[in-house]
């Protein structure tokens, strides 16, 4: 006898098809996607509709409060517990809000899958403490949004992946194989949000490569609040403007991170103020014009995954296609056209992924595979289903 709990998981897992809401709140703190998702099958069979997406925009005093526990080494405990629980409860109005204005009654959304947000993210690599394992960390408990919005939720999706060897990012490899892969076309799916990431999709299927490259939008970000008083570069205009200044650049370029071997995770704690103050120091441009600091950090982003491409992959990329906000920014895709005059550059879109909801539909895909999927084994990656059952009651 199963109780109301299982039966119900038990009932949606039976379906034809699931209705599931993917979140995604990232690194570059602007607010929380929703996705709202069909499904049918699952594994290389998935086959999924977005029919709503909206992205609910950070007030200042979110991003303010947030920014006192994401990735800081110190904190006060208090606050990181007080957090936890408020932005669950957030997020949970934020979707009863989108539901309504979709015409969807909550009973009949299926699940929700929470990414949370990324407060802090250490891969061993990184903070190198000895005895430590890797290790990251996403607040926004699953438990609160299933309560308040009466709809099954599964969460904390990278634990399972840090608990199986991995890094706990990036997770959009078992999305982007299932949905992204192509028969005859080597593709790159490369999203470009406040950390850049890709995915090599070779038609072979062979040596598929999934991991972060570089830093996205949050340098970029921080100079154009900083400076000009917008919350980013729109378009790349204010870039575009300025130099790029190249001893700066080569400095930023010298980071460890880059030579190391993929898959590997980066994260704002590496790629922080003090990291570009560091580097304009060794390179003498510490006094340079806010624009040109702009146009090195949008080189900058660019380089980090150009250079990736050129020492890791040396077969014929047929196309490169871009996700997450930066592929919003003309500076930093023509710098990529530039380096690969012969690739097709363009959203995913092209192939039925809408780029700003990419990420929500991942997480959504992986609330899907975790209750109808098998473990997918693919690359260096461990073969496992992620995500945490709450219920809400
Ligand atoms: N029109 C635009 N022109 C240029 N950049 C833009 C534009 N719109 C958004 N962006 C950039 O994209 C960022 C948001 O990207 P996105 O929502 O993909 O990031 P995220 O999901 O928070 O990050 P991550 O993928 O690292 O977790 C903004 O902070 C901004 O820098
Ligand atoms: C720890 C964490 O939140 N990492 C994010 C971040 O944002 C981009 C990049 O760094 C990626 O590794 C990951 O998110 C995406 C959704 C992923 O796991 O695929």
């Amino acid at each position: 006898m199963l109780n109301a709990n299982l039966q119900k998981l038990f009932t949606i897992a039976q379906k034809p098809e699931r209705l599931i809401i993917g979140l995604m709140s990232g690194t570059s703190l602007d607010g929380l996607d929703i996705a709202l998702c069909r499904f049918t099958g699952s594994g290389f069979d998935t086959r999924f509709e977005l029919l709503e997406f909206t992205t609910v925009p950070y007030t200042d005093a979110l991003k303010q409060d947030v920014k006192h526990v994401f990735a800081q080494k110190q904190v006060s405990l208090e606050k990181l517990c007080l957090l936890n629980a408020s932005i669950a409860t957030l997020h949970a109005d934020y979707i009863l809000q989108a539901l309504q204005s979709w015409n969807y009654k909550p009973e009949n959304i299926d699940l929700i899958a929470s990414h949370g947000q990324t407060i802090y993210h250490a891969p061993q690599r990184l903070h190198g403490q000895m005895g430590y394992p890797n290790a990251t960390l996403q607040i926004g408990d699953g438990d609160h949004i299933a309560v308040k919005t009466g709809i099954l939720t599964l969460s904390d999706f990278r634990q399972k992946h840090v608990a199986a060897g991995g890094e706990g990012a990036p997770l959009a490899l078992y999305g982007d194989v299932l949905l992204g892969s192509h028969p005859t076309k080597n593709r790159i799916l490369l999203n470009i949000g406040g950390i850049a990431n890709l995915t090599w999709l070779p038609a072979s299927k062979q040596r598929i490569i999934c991991t972060d490259v570089g830093p996205g939008n949050t340098l970029i970000d921080r100079v154009c609040q900083q400076y000009f008083n917008q919350p980013y570069d729109d378009g790349g205009r204010l870039a575009s403007g300025g130099q790029v200044h190249q001893p700066l650049l080569e400095e930023l370029l010298k980071d460890a991170f880059f030579t190391q071997p993929a898959p590997k995770t980066t994260g704002p704690e590496l790629f922080s103020a003090s990291y570009v103050q560091q580097a304009q120091q060794r390179s003498d441009a510490l006094t340079i014009s806010p624009q040109d600091l702009l146009a090195t950090l949008s080189a900058f982003t660019a380089e980090g995954i150009i250079r990736f491409i050129k020492a890791n992959i040396n077969i014929q990329i047929d196309q490169l296609l871009l996700s997450g906000g930066g592929a919003k920014n003309n500076f930093i895709v023509n710098y990529l056209q530039q380096a690969f005059p012969k690739v097709e550059i363009a959203d995913t879109g092209t192939i039925g992924i809408n780029a700003d909801a990419k990420e929500a539909i991942l997480f959504a895909l992986l609330a899907n595979e975790a209750v109808v999927g098998e473990p997918i084994a693919t690359g260096d990656n461990p073969a496992v289903l992620m995500g945490k059952f709450s219920f809400p009651l």
